[in-house]
C-alpha cells in the first residue's frame, strides 16, 4: 500500500525500532522516516546497527521492539519483498551456477524482473554469461549481484557496503548507472558505507547510527546548513562550563549546540548548531558532508539532529539544543 502521492510517500517508516541479540542491543528506540524517491547514505562505525537495520526492512530479522514498514507494508508482505531489494555485504550466489543461470533464477522468483537491465550490468564488465559464479573473481560476483539486485527492478533498493571489493573505476562506473536507474525509475536507495566523501556527491538524504541510536537524519542539504563550522581564537574570558565533557568550549559558544570543540591553546576549532547569531571574531563555513559526518563519528554523545522531514508521527524528538556538548583537545 502505498501513502500519499511519490513526494509525501515514505519508503521506510520506523517506529521505536529495537533489535537484541545475546550479546545485547543493536539498536535501540530507532525512529525515522524514509522518504520516497531519496538517495540515502546510511553511515555509522563499525558495529553501529546499519546492517541490522537494513536486515529488518530485508525481512532477514524480525525487530524486538517496534515496528518498521516498507512503502507502508510489514517488511514479511508479499508486497514488501517484491518492492525490496537487499544487496548484502557477503553477496551469496550459487557458485556452481553460470551468470546466465543465475540471472535466469531472478527472472523466475521476481514478478517485476528486468532482464535488460540485468544484462547490461553484466556485460558492461565483459563478464561471460556462461562462466560459472565460481570461477569470477571476487569484483565480478560483486556486479552479477548488482545486476540480480538491479534486474528486480526494486523501488527500495538497499545496499550494505556495496562496492569494497571493486576497483576504483569499476566502483564509478556502477555508482553512475546505479544513479542513471535510480534517476530513472525514482527509486529510493538505502546505501550503507564508510566511504563519506563518496556519499557527498551521490546522496540527498542521510541517516547516521551509532552505538545502535539515530544520531542524525534528514535532508543533506538542511542537515549542513544546520551546522556551523567554526575556527578562530578564544576571547579568554573562560569556559561556559569549567566542569564535565564541555570543558574548553569557549564562553561565546554558550547557549548554541556544540556538536565538536577541538582545542589548542586558545585556538579552537568547533562545529555548532546555532541557536541564534554567534558573537565573537570566528570564521564561520557551512561543514561539506564528510566535515559533518566526521564530527559526529567522533562524537557520538553530541546531541541528536532528527529534521521534520524524518519524523514520524507519535515520536517524541528532542530538540537536542543544548545538552551533550563534547570537547576534544587537539
Ligand atoms: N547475528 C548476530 N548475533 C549477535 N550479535 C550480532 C549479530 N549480528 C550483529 N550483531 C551485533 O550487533 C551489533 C550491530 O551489528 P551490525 O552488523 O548491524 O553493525 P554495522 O553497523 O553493520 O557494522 P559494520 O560497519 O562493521 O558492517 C554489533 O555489535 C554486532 O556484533
Amino acid at each position: 500500500m502505498d501513502v500519499g502521492g511519490p513526494a509525501e510517500a515514505s519508503a521506510i517508516e520506523a517506529y521505536g525500532v529495537g533489535v537484541k541479540y545475546r550479546r545485547g542491543w543493536a539498536l535501540r528506540d530507532c525512529s525515522f522516516r524514509l522518504p520516497a524517491g531519496r538517495i540515502c547514505g546510511l553511515v555509522g562505525p563499525n558495529g553501529a546497527g546499519k546492517t541490522t537495520l537494513m536486515g529488518i526492512a530485508a525481512n532477514l530479522l524480525q525487530p524486538t521492539d517496534g515496528t518498521l514498514k516498507v512503502f507502508g507494508a510489514a517488511p514479511e508482505s508479499t508486497e514488501a519483498g517484491q518492492r525490496t531489494a537487499f544487496l548484502a555485504q557477503e553477496k551469496p550466489l550459487f557458485r556452481r551456477f553460470t551468470v546466465a543461470e543465475t540471472l535466469r533464477m531472478g527472472r523466475e522468483l521476481n514478478p517485476r524482473w528486468d532482464q535488460r537491465a540485468a544484462e547490461n550490468v553484466v556485460r558492461a564488465g565483459n563478464v561471460p554469461m556462461e562462466a560459472k559464479i565460481g570461477t569470477l573473481s571476487g569484483g565480478q560476483r560483486t556486479r552479477v549481484a548488482f545486476a540480480l539486485a538491479f534486474g528486480k527492478r526494486p523501488d527500495l533498493l538497499m545496499l550494505d557496503e556495496p562496492m569494497s571489493d571493486l576497483d576504483p573505476l569499476v566502483r564509478r562506473e556502477l555508482m553512475s548507472t546505479l544513479m542513471a536507474e535510480a534517476a530513472e525509475h525514482g527509486t529510493t536507495v538505502l546505501m550503507s558505507s564508510h566511504m563519506l566523501s563518496e556519499l557527498e556527491s551521490i546522496c540527498d538524504f542521510l541517516l547516521v547510527v551509532s552505538s545502535g541510536g539515530l544520531r542524525m537524519a534528514g535532508d543533506v542539504d538542511e542537515l549542513r546548513s544546520a551546522h556551523v563550522l567554526l575556527s578562530g581564537v578564544a576571547s579568554g574570558e573562560g569556559n561556559s562550563r569549567p566542569q564535565g565533557p564541555a570543558q574548553g568550549v569557549p564562553a561565546e559558544l554558550a547557549g548554541h549546540t556544540v556538536v565538536e570543540c577541538r582545542t589548542s591553546g586558545r585556538q579552537v576549532n568547533a562545529l555548532i548548531r546555532p541557536n541564534g547569531p554567534v558573537t565573537g571574531q570566528w570564521q564561520a563555513v557551512t561543514p561539506n558532508l564528510e566535515e559533518l559526518l566526521l564530527s559526529y563519528l567522533r562524537c557520538p554523545d553530541a546531541p541528536p539532529l532528527i529534521s521534520p522531514e524524518a519524523h514520524v508521527p507519535g515520536q517524541a524528538y528532542g530538540s537536542g539544543a543544548s545538552n551533550g556538548t563534547r570537547t576534544v583537545a587537539a
